[in-house]
């Protein structure tokens, strides 16, 4: 098993012919990874990318091989996975303004060459879902926003069609689900890859509060920072302590650690209508 990324949050490691994606119980707010891990968190998000995988195969082949034959000391929280020629974009879909899109939005009008309406404010829904691909930069650093044409020009016009169509079907489908469950999916970033025969397949993640902004529904309000879903009780107890949002970040404690774990269990159980196994 050779070590091939290494994410915030996740590893992926060549396996074979195959790769796993193992994700750990580590959280990062503000792009910081806190010392402190959520237990479970792994495989809570692991759990629910694969719920989705599952349910998405009439939109898109996936690139999920088994979620259980993995080795022992990744158990629950890593798939094995077909490898793919990764498309050299994040496809991030957004119903909603915040984030870089909002950043962008505010400097420019527009989102990845995406007029928007004037006007539009922090967390304010948009007319519809717009899809705004990015690129990583050469230094592997921050991302760039890349316009549906910069994606035509890197993949050609049907490959850059169907990555826009399958992200904007599958970010209905996820906002759908979790509306119905008192969950607003503000945005989602999903990766897609080719396989040999030149298939666009769905990769990575998908639809869990890491890869997507998680927003309990009925305490949205434009006009200010939306709560997390998922990691507000971490950053609301991180400014109390003064903390400046750089490295290292503090210690969690464990009040905050079973708080978090429980949103996440709540969001999975909403997602999934089941009962987390402890
Ligand atoms: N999944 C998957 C996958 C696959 N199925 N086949 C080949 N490679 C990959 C792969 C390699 N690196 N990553 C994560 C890279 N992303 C970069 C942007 O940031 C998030 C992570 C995915």
């Amino acid at each position: 098993m050779q070590h091939v990324y290494s994410g915030k949050v996740r590893e992926i490691y060549a396996d074979g012919a195959d790769l796993l994606l193992v994700a750990s119980d580590r959280v990062s707010v503000y792009d910081v990874v806190l010392p402190t891990p959520i237990p479970d968190k792994g495989a809570l998000l692991t759990t629910l990318s694969v719920w989705w995988f599952d349910r998405l195969t009439d939109l898109v082949p996936n690139h999920l091989i088994s979620a259980t034959d993995v080795p022992a000391e990744f158990a629950g929280r890593a798939i094995r996975c077909r490898r793919l020629a990764m498309v050299p974009f994040e496809c991030i879909v957004r119903g909603y303004l915040a984030g870089s899109g909002l950043a962008e939005y505010r400097r420019t009008g527009a989102v990845s060459g995406v007029e928007l309406p004037d006007g539009l404010v922090e967390g304010s829904r948009l007319p519809e879902p717009i899809f705004t691909p990015t690129t990583k930069v050469s230094d592997g650093g921050h991302d760039e926003p890349a316009t549906f044409t910069d994606v035509i020009d890197a993949v050609g016009v049907e490959v850059a069609t169907q990555l826009r169509e399958r992200s904007l079907e599958i970010y209905g489908r996820g906002v759908e689900r979790a509306a119905a469950k008192g969950i607003i999916v503000a945005d989602t970033k999903l990766e897609f890859g080719l396989t040999e025969e030149g298939v666009v397949t769905l990769a990575d993640e998908v639809l869990t509060p890491d890869s997507s902004r998680f927003w309990p529904a009925e305490e949205w309000q434009p006009g200010r920072p939306q709560h997390a879903f998922d990691k507000q009780f971490v950053r609301d107890w991180a400014a109390s302590t003064g903390w400046n949002k750089q490295p290292p970040a503090p210690e969690l404690p464990d009040e905050i650690v079973m708080l978090t774990r429980a949103r996440y269990i709540d969001a999975y159980e909403k997602i999934t209508d089941s009962v987390w196994r402890s």
